[in-house]
C-alpha cells in the first residue's frame, strides 16, 4: 500500500520550520572578511562624524567678518600665516585679516569660520611674506563641513542582522571595528541521493543524468548566508543512505538531502526518518512544485528532504531552508520579500495548489512585469538560471491572463520580509 500523505498549507509549513530553534551565535571576524556576513550587534556612533569642523575644499580659511567689504573693485588682502594639509592641525589662533592655506579634509583652524576656494583667490608675495586677495564676501560657515553633520555621537546606524554591504564596511571602519561581531554561519550539510546520478565530470550514459541539485543547493546555501558542507552523492541504497545521513548529522546544524523523498520503491527518505526516530513536521505541502518536501526534527537539528526534481528542490530550499538560515543570522526579515507585478504572459494552467512559477522580473515603461523563465514543470532545470522571482498563484484558481497583477517573491533581494504569506491574491476567475 502506498503511504497516504496529508498536505498542509504552505504558510503552515513555513511556520513549523520557523519554530525550530537554531540559536544564532556570534563570532568575530576581521573587517577585511566581514563583507557578505550579517552583523551580530547594533552599530552606534561612538563619536561625531566628522569628528571636527573640516574644509571640504582646497582653499584658505579665514574670518567671514573680514570679507564684508570685498568686491571686484575693492579686493581685501589677507596675510597668509600658515599652510595645512589633511591630517595636520594649525597651532595657534588666526587673527583679523589673516588666513591659513588649507587643503580638503584639514581641521578648520581656531578663529576661522569659513573657507574660500583656491580658484577664487589671488596670491601675492611682498618681502618674503605671502598674501592672498579676495574679491567677494563670505558668510560664517561657508564651505565648512561641520562636526557631526554626517552623524552625531550616540546615533544608531545599523541594526543587528544587517547584511554587511560595502557601505556597512565603511561604517565599521569609521567606528574602529577592526574586528566585527558577525553571526556565525550555520553549517548546512548536503547529500544527493539517486542511482542515476553521474559526477559533473562524467560523460552521459543511458539512463543517467549529471547531479545538478548538489551544486545548485550548495550555491543556495552560500547565498542564504550558510556554510555548506557537501557529503557527496549516494546511490539509492537504504543502508548506505542511512549511514551517510547518520554520519552527516553529527557534523551539521541542518542536513539536506535531495531526492528519494516521494513514494517510489527507491525513495528511502521516509524509511530513514522512521529508523532514526525523527519527528516529521510535514511530508506533503499544498504547493507545486515541491509538494513532497519533507522536514523533520532530530533533537535540536533540522532535516530537510528536498525533492529530487530540480525546480521542486530549488523552490523547497528558498521557501523553507533559506528563512531558517536567515533567522540564525539575526535577520529581522528572514523571508523572501513579496511585491506585485504584471503578468507578461498568459498562464492558463489551473492551480489546485499554490503554485510558485520560476520567473523573470523585468521593467517595462516603469512597471514590473513577470514572465515564466521556462517550462513550468517540477523536473525542469533550465528555468532556474534566469529566475529572479517566483510568481505566486493561489491554490483553487483556474488560470491567469497576461496583464493581471500577481504576487511575486523576489529572489535577488537583501531587504527580506517579516512574513509574506498574508493576502496572497486569491482568485481572478
Ligand atoms: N506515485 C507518485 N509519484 C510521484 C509523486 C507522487 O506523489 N506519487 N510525487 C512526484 C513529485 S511531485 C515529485 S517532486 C517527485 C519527487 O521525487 P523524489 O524526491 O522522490 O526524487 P527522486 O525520485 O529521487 O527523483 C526525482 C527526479 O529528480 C531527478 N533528480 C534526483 N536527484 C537529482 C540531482 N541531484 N540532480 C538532478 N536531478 C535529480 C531524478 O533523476 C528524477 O527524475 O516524485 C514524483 N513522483
Ligand atoms: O513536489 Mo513535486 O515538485 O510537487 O512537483
Ligand atoms: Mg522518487
Amino acid at each position: 500500500m502506498v503511504e497516504k500523505r496529508t498536505p498542509i498549507p504552505v504558510e503552515e509549513a513555513v511556520q513549523k520550520v520557523m519554530e525550530s530553534e537554531i540559536v544564532p551565535k556570534t563570532k568575530w571576524v576581521s573587517i577585511e572578511k566581514a563583507y557578505g556576513r550579517y552583523l551580530a550587534e547594533d552599530v552606534k556612533a561612538d563619536h561625531d562624524v566628522p569628528p571636527f569642523d573640516k574644509s571640504p575644499y582646497d582653499g584658505f580659511a579665514l574670518k567671514a567678518e573680514n570679507t564684508k567689504q570685498a568686491t571686484r573693485e575693492h579686493p581685501v588682502t589677507f596675510e597668509v600665516v600658515g599652510e595645512i594639509g589633511a591630517g595636520s592641525v594649525f597651532e595657534g589662533e588666526v587673527e583679523d585679516f589673516q588666513a591659513v592655506r588649507i587643503m580638503t579634509g584639514a581641521k578648520i583652524p581656531d578663529g576661522c569660520d569659513c573657507v574660500i576656494m583656491l580658484e577664487l583667490t589671488k596670491e601675492k608675495r611682498k618681502n618674503n611674506q605671502v598674501y592672498m586677495e579676495i574679491t567677494r564676501s563670505l558668510k560664517k560657515g561657508d564651505n565648512i563641513s561641520l562636526q557631526g553633520e554626517d552623524t552625531k555621537k550616540g546615533n544608531s546606524l545599523v541594526k543587528k542582522g544587517t547584511f554587511i554591504n560595502p557601505g556597512v564596511s565603511a561604517l565599521l571602519a569609521t567606528f574602529g571595528y577592526s574586528d566585527v561581531p558577525v553571526a556565525k554561519k550555520p553549517v548546512i550539510g548536503l547529500l544527493a541521493t539517486g542511482s542515476e546520478l553521474l559526477d559533473v565530470s562524467e560523460p552521459l550514459e543511458p539512463g543517467k543524468i549529471r547531479n545538478s541539485n548538489a551544486y545548485m543547493v550548495l550555491a543556495q546555501i552560500e547565498k542564504a548566508g550558510g556554510e555548506a558542507k557537501y557529503f557527496g552523492k549516494f546511490s539509492d541504497d537504504f543502508e548506505d543512505c542511512l549511514e551517510a545521513v547518520e554520519n552527516a548529522l553529527s557534523e551539521v546544524d541542518i542536513l539536506i538531502t535531495t531526492g528519494g523523498v516521494s513514494v517510489g520503491d527507491y525513495d528511502y527518505v521516509p524509511k530513514i526518518l522512521e529508523k532514526l526516530g525523527a519527528s516529521v513536521l510535514f511530508n506533503k505541502i499544498g504547493m507545486r512544485p515541491g509538494s513532497v518536501t519533507t522536514v523533520a526534527r532530530l533533537g535540536n537539528k533540522l532535516y530537510y528532504g528536498l525533492s529530487g526534481n530540480p525546480s521542486a528542490c530549488y523552490v523547497g530550499f528558498e521557501l523553507f531552508v533559506r528563512p531558517v538560515i536567515q533567522k540564525s543570522l539575526f535577520h529581522p526579515r528572514p523571508h523572501l520579500r513579496k511585491t506585485k507585478a504584471v503578468l507578461g504572459a498568459d498562464f492558463p494552467k489551473p492551480n489546485p495548489f499554490t503554485r510558485f512559477v520560476r520567473a523573470k522580473l523585468e521593467e517595462h515603461n516603469g512597471r514590473y512585469t513577470v514572465i515564466p523563465s521556462g517550462l513550468d514543470k517540477s523536473g525542469v532545470v533550465t528555468s532556474l538560471a534566469d529566475a529572479s522571482a517566483f510568481i505566486v498563484l493561489a491554490g483553487g484558481t483556474r488560470g491567469y491572463e497576461k496583464g493581471m497583477e500577481v504576487d511575486v517573491l523576489l529572489l535577488e533581494d537583501w531587504i527580506g520580509s517579516e512574513w509574506p504569506w498574508n493576502n496572497i491574491v486569491p482568485s481572478y476567475r
